[in-house]
C-alpha cells in the first residue's frame, strides 16, 4: 500500500500545567504530534519532562488545559469524565509498568475484567479470554494466580487484559520497567507482534532505549517539547 498513512492520534497545540498551591507549573505550552494509525511510538525523556501527562491525556484520564486532542473519530478536549471513561473501555487498552492485576483473581478473572462491562455472554467471555491468553503465551495458565506468575508473565497477563477487547490503540506506561533483559524483550517481540501482526496502534513510554529499540519512531520530550525523531528504517 501507498500514499500518506491517515493520521490517527492528533495533539495540536495542547497547554497543560499544574497547580501546586498558588503556583502554576507548565508542562506544555502548544505541544503538537501526530500519529498515524498503525505507528509503534517510543516517548522517551528525562524524570518530570511529562510523560506521563502525555499518556495520561492520551488515555483520557487526563484533559489538557487548552489545544484540541483528536484520536480516531473523538474529540477527547471536548468530552466529559464519564464519555472519556466509556471512550477509553471501547478504543484503548492499557498496559502498566507493575501490571496491576488483582492478586485474588486467576489470570482468566483478570483478563475477563473489562469484558464484564460488555453485553458478551459468560461462554463468549470464556472463548475470547483464552483466545488471548494463547496468543500471549500462556495457554493452560488460565487458573494460576499471579503470585504463582514471574513478572514476565504477569505482564503478558497485563497485555492480554489490554487486548480482550480488541481496542485499536494500546498505551503502554514502562511496560518492562521491572523486568529482566529477556522477559523485557519477550514482552518487546509481543508488542512488536501486536503491531505487524495485528495492526495495533501502541504509544510506550520508557526509559530504557533497547525497549525503545523496538518501537517505529522514537520521540524524545524535553521542556515541553519533542526535540529530536528517530523513524526505524
Ligand atoms: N497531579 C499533579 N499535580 C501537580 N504536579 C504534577 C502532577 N502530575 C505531574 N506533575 C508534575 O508535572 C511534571 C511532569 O510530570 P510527569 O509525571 O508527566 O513526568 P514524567 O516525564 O512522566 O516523569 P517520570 O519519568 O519521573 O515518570 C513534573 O514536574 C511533575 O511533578
Amino acid at each position: 500500500m501507498t500514499g500518506t498513512p491517515e493520521t490517527y492520534i492528533a495533539l495540536s497545540a495542547i497547554t497543560k500545567g499544574y497547580r501546586i498551591g498558588g503556583e502554576a507549573i507548565p508542562i506544555f505550552s502548544g505541544l503538537d504530534l501526530s500519529i498515524p494509525r498503525g505507528d509503534f511510538v517510543a516517548i522517551m525523556g528525562p524524570s518530570g519532562s511529562g510523560k506521563s501527562t502525555l499518556l495520561n491525556m492520551l488515555a483520557g484520564i487526563d484533559r489538557p488545559d487548552a489545544g484540541t486532542l483528536r484520536i480516531g473519530t473523538s474529540r477527547l478536549d471536548q468530552m466529559g469524565e464519564a464519555a472519556r471513561a466509556s471512550w477509553r473501555a471501547h478504543h484503548m487498552g492499557i498496559v502498566f509498568q507493575f501490571y496491576n492485576l488483582l492478586p485474588m483473581l486467576t489470570a482468566a478473572q483478570n483478563v475477563e475484567l473489562p469484558l464484564l462491562l460488555k453485553p458478551l455472554s459468560a461462554r463468549e467471555r470464556r472463548i475470547r479470554v483464552e483466545r488471548v491468553l494463547d496468543l500471549v503465551g500462556l495457554a493452560g495458565r488460565e487458573k494460576q494466580y499471579p503470585a504463582m506468575m514471574s513478572g514476565g508473565q504477569q505482564q503478558r497477563v497485563g497485555i492480554a487484559r489490554a487486548i480482550v477487547s480488541d481496542p485499536g490503540l494500546l498505551l503502554c506506561d514502562e511496560p518492562t520497567g521491572d523486568l529482566d533483559r529477556t522477559s523485557a524483550d519477550e514482552v518487546l517481540e509481543m508488542l512488536r507482534f501486536l503491531n505487524r501482526q495485528l495492526e495495533k496502534t501502541i504509544v510506550m513510554v520508557t526509559h530504557d532505549p533497547q525497549a525503545a529499540s523496538y518501537a517505529k519512531r522514537t520521540l524524545h520530550l524535553d521542556k515541553g517539547d519533542f526535540i529530536e525523531e528517530k523513524r526505524a528504517a
